[in-house]
């Protein structure tokens, strides 16, 4: 199961990400349209400060303009003297009355100051002003300029920049049109400047939304600053600004990109100073609400999908439970062959059909585990039963094989593989044991004669009742067989010599004759003796030395055992 990943962890996985990435999508998208929308509404907001600002600005030179006009046609400028104190007054009421005019003043045609506000500059000439030389003509606006002979007379600017103004002026006629002198009039920059501060103000600190004016070659006019850094040479303004027209982001000489809208000052009279009106915004804070929504997108995601992944985690879970639980009870059944309580759920139908499914074929299997242990178990007493009934026939086999039906002794043939067997060993261990096989060979004494007197099953009798006196007189390790006929054979090991030899067929010949056959009577036996000898090849030369010593005895007179020795060999003992 290793590397496996579990279903509670895949399904976790699966259904997590997937709302990830449907929320990361959403919040991206819903992100880029406030993005597009935010930008096209700060956008209307800029463009219309830039244009307000030069409405305002626009209108207030136009009545400024007309103001220095309706006073150049007042009658006690076109009739009266201009030096009189009734013309002062009316300069020092329109000065009183409008702030932003620093110096009102009346010339003559020559340009001598006749009549100005406060009495400056009174008596001077201002004949090379151009205001002066335009207004001869004409009614005239002219652009801002530095104060030059008013400067050292008006109180200095609070912020240390020099003084300047905007000139209104206006030819006086008399009633015959003839030129009488000039009225002009010196406004306060700062009286531009308050306006379009005024105008950015209204949209809120909060927006900083600042003004620039630039004349018409593309200078800047305002802010101070700005126009001090651009003197230096310093890259102020964007290039799209400086070229022409233009509205949407900017990036602007202090390395900041701007919300940037561009706006043409239209004043339609004399007052066409071909100036420009720049409003600007940083663009970090035109789009901080888009920023503070994706931030906030961001987090309510990161909370949804919190949700999500835990409430994909609870149904994982939900799911795995009894899917875990039934894998335990298989592992249970497996090893408790027993069919415990399955689990039902009933929440879901697929997991209660898999649960009485495997608990059927858990019970049927093991029923049919049962079934078969009760067939192996009687497979195996059977299997058990023809073991033993194999091993009975093969010892009964074995038996025929080797004993002779008469007398139940070995029969010839396993006398031989016998004396084999102790040829070899006499061979390997008779010179450092000194210990030797022995070999009898029986024989009945006139047994025909038995035969013949009291019928052959009287002489199977005997044969019978000799085997089992020759086994109650041998040890177990000897080993007795019948020889052929009436003649048995006795093969007798661990031998000191021919002396053990004899007594055992002395013992033998003995118990024979002292025993009683029934009707037969009395038998007797003789007995031929013969030991191993290590000149002996095989056991044919022993055989012949036991049948010789047989016939030795029979040919002596019967009842009687005779020693059959190797020649030469080991002499008896
Ligand atoms: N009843 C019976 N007789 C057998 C069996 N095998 C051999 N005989 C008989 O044993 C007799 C052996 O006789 P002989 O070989 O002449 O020897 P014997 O009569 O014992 O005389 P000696 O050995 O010289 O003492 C024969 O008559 C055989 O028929 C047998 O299994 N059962």
């Amino acid at each position: 199961m290793k590397g496996h990943w579990s279903l509670r962890g895949q399904l976790s996985v699966v259904l997590g990400g997937l709302a990830l990435a449907i929320l990361g999508s959403v919040g991206g998208y819903l992100g880029s349209l406030a993005t597009d929308e935010l930008f096209a509404a700060q956008q209307a907001v800029v463009r219309s400060t830039a244009q307000s600002a030069a409405e305002l600005l626009a209108s207030q030179l136009r009545d400024r303009e007309r103001e220095i006009e309706l006073l150049s046609l007042s009658p006690h400028l076109m009739q009266g003297p201009l030096d009189s104190a009734a013309v002062r007054d009316s300069l020092d009421r329109r000065a009183a009355l409008h702030d932003e005019f620093a110096w009102l003043g009346v010339t003559d045609t020559e340009g001598k100051v006749l009549q100005a506000t406060s009495g400056m500059l009174a008596g001077r000439s201002v004949a090379q002003r151009d205001w002066f030389i335009a207004a001869r003509e004409r009614v005239y606006v002219g652009d801002v300029h530095e104060a030059k002979l008013l400067a050292t007379m008006l109180p200095s600017q609070p912020s240390g920049e020099p003084t300047r103004f905007i000139d209104f002026a206006a030819p006086i006629r008399d009633a015959d049109g003839r030129l009488r002198g000039v009225v002009g009039a010196h406004a306060h920059w700062r009286w531009i400047t308050g306006l379009v501060d005024g105008v950015t103000r209204r949209q809120g600190a909060s927006s900083s939304i600042d003004a620039l004016i630039l004349d018409r070659e593309g200078r800047v006019l305002y802010p101070e600053l700005l126009k001090v850094a651009q003197a230096e040479g310093q890259p102020v303004l964007p290039t799209a600004l400086v070229n022409g027209r233009f509205e949407g982001a900017l990036r602007f000489g202090d390395g900041r990109d701007y919300l940037t809208s561009e706006a043409l000052l239209h004043a339609r009279t004399n007052a066409e100073l071909g100036w420009r009106i720049v409003a600007r915004q940083p663009l970090e804070v035109a789009l901080r609400p888009v920023h503070d929504l994706r931030r906030e997108l961001l987090l309510l995601g990161v909370f949804v999908a919190a949700a999500l992944t835990l409430a994909c985690l609870m149904l994982a879970r939900r799911v795995s439970r009894p899917v875990e639980e039934l894998a335990r009870i298989a592992r249970r059944v497996e090893a408790e062959r027993e069919v415990p309580e399955f689990p039902r759920e009933p929440a879901f139908r697929e997991l209660t059909q898999l649960s009485d499914s495997m608990r059927s074929m858990a019970q049927s299997l093991i029923e049919t585990e049962h079934v078969l242990q009760k067939t192996n178990a009687t497979l195996e007493s059977q299997v058990q039963e023809r073991t033993a009934e194999l091993q009975a026939a093969n010892a009964a086999l074995e038996h025929l094989a080797t004993r002779d039906p008469l007398t139940g002794l070995h029969n010839r043939r396993s006398l031989d593989a016998r004396l084999d067997e102790a040829l070899a060993l006499d061979r390997r261990y008779a010179v450092q044991s000194g210990r030797v096989h022995g070999l009898l060979l029986i024989d009945v004494d006139h047994f025909k004669h038995i035969n013949d007197a009291h019928g052959h099953p009287a002489g199977d009798a005997v044969l019978r009742q000799l085997a089992q006196l020759l086994l109650s007189t041998l040890r177990v390790s000897d080993l007795a067989a019948r020889f052929g006929g009436e003649e048995f054979a006795v093969l007798l090991p661990e031998l000191a010599g021919a002396v053990d030899a004899i007594a055992a067929a002395e013992k033998i010949r003995q118990t024979v004759e002292a025993a009683r056959f029934g009707a037969v009577g009395r038998v007797t036996v003789s007995v031929g003796v013969s030991l191993v000898s290590p000149d002996d090849g095989d056991v044919r030369p022993l055989v012949d030395r036991a049948d010789a010593a047989l016939y030795e005895a029979k040919r002596s007179g019967r009842n009687t055992v005779v020693l059959k020795t190797a020649e030469p060999g080991l002499p008896p003992r």
